[in-house]
């Protein structure tokens, strides 16, 4: 039967079907993807049913799309967790990578788990075509983020979490069609804002702005671009824009090829508490410093082979 979508339902029932009982069996896991919510209207129907339920196993059963009306659907429904994903990626990788990011930003998996996902190919709804198996103890990119998000206090890891988001949407949509560069530093501002000067009048000055402010996140993202660094409290206040830092001069052991922007982030990252994002605008790369390390580098849409995920 040919579902209107275009993927043959057979088809996809017997994906959704062959997952679940994958995950069942061997997985901590199921991840779902969808666009429209079909996916998960299928998986339901074993979820529910008596054979189907996961009895003696805390199967966490995760659904996550990048369409607001699919999650505020699925918000209602119980057994599954729902995650909403900021952006369409261009590739299973790229997406895997994405909800991955979000599973562990929100402690839904743990460093010896293994995740089961069903997936098609991105911003093609209906054509569910991949089981994948993802061990995130073997798969470097994905412990390296691990150990990162798990080595933050919590409230500190949602304002990581969410300068992340809007970092990587930076990195996607860029600015005007052209790739924006920005960098971001959180936490420990106190020592940060001495360590640095303004390079042009704050715009933040007096605003209370915070950064899961909606309003906020859309001025940042006009601001972009601009010379100097975002500046981000502890608890995600917007302390300054446009900013200059001057970290004291220090040895780093970092790849060749990054300019005054990667070095700047990496050293005051080393000189601070504070962790320092950055989207290079000569590609979009999404780097993460802590500690005076690189710890992460991400590029949201490109085929990452580094960390390409099995796909059966
Ligand atoms: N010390 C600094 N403090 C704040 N911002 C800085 C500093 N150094 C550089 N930047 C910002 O980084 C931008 C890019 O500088 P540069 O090209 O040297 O860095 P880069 O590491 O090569 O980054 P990209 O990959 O984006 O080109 C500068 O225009 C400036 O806005
Ligand atoms: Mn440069």
């Amino acid at each position: 039967m040919k579902s209107k979508y275009g993927g043959s339902m057979d088809k996809i029932e017997s994906i959704v079907k062959h997952g679940f009982s994958l995950a069942r069996e061997i997985g901590d896991v199921l991840l779902v993807f969808t666009e429209t919510g079909r996916t998960y209207k299928v998986l339901k129907k074993y979820l529910n049913k008596e054979c189907g339920k996961n009895e003696g196993k805390n199967l966490k059963v995760v659904v996550t799309t990048p369409n607001e009306d699919t999650y505020s659907y699925l918000k209602n429904e119980k057994e599954i967790i729902p995650i909403l994903l900021k952006y369409r990626n261009k590739y299973k990788s790229a997406m895997i990578k994405q909800a991955m990011i979000k599973l562990f930003e929100n402690s839904l998996v743990k460093e010896r788990d293994t995740v089961v996902a069903i997936l098609g190919t991105p911003r093609a709804s209906g054509n569910i075509d991949t089981i994948s198996l993802i061990e995130v103890s073997s798969n470097d990119f994905l412990l390296r983020f691990y150990r990162f998000i798990n080595s933050l206090e919590s409230i500190k890891r949602l304002v990581v979490s969410e300068v992340l988001d809007i970092a990587m949407e930076l990195s996607i949509e860029g600015k005007e069609g052209k790739p924006v560069g920005a960098m971001f530093v959180v936490g420990d501002s106190e020592k940060v804002l001495k360590m640095s000067s303004q390079l042009i009048l704050n715009p933040f000055k007096g605003h209370d702005a915070i950064i899961f402010d909606k309003r906020v996140r859309g001025t940042i993202k006009e601001l972009a671009g601009i010379d100097g660094a975002f500046i981000i409290g502890d608890r995600g206040e917007v302390i300054s824009a446009g900013r200059y830092l001057e970290p004291l001069s220090c040895t780093l052991n970092l790849p060749l090829g990054l300019g005054a922007r990667h070095y700047t982030a990496a050293a005051i990252s080393k000189h601070t508490e504070a962790v320092a994002i950055t989207v290079s605008d000569s590609g979009g790369i999404v780097r993460i410093f802590k500690d005076g390390e690189m710890v992460v580098e991400i590029d949201p849409n490109r085929l990452d082979r580094e960390c390409f995920i099995p796909c059966i």
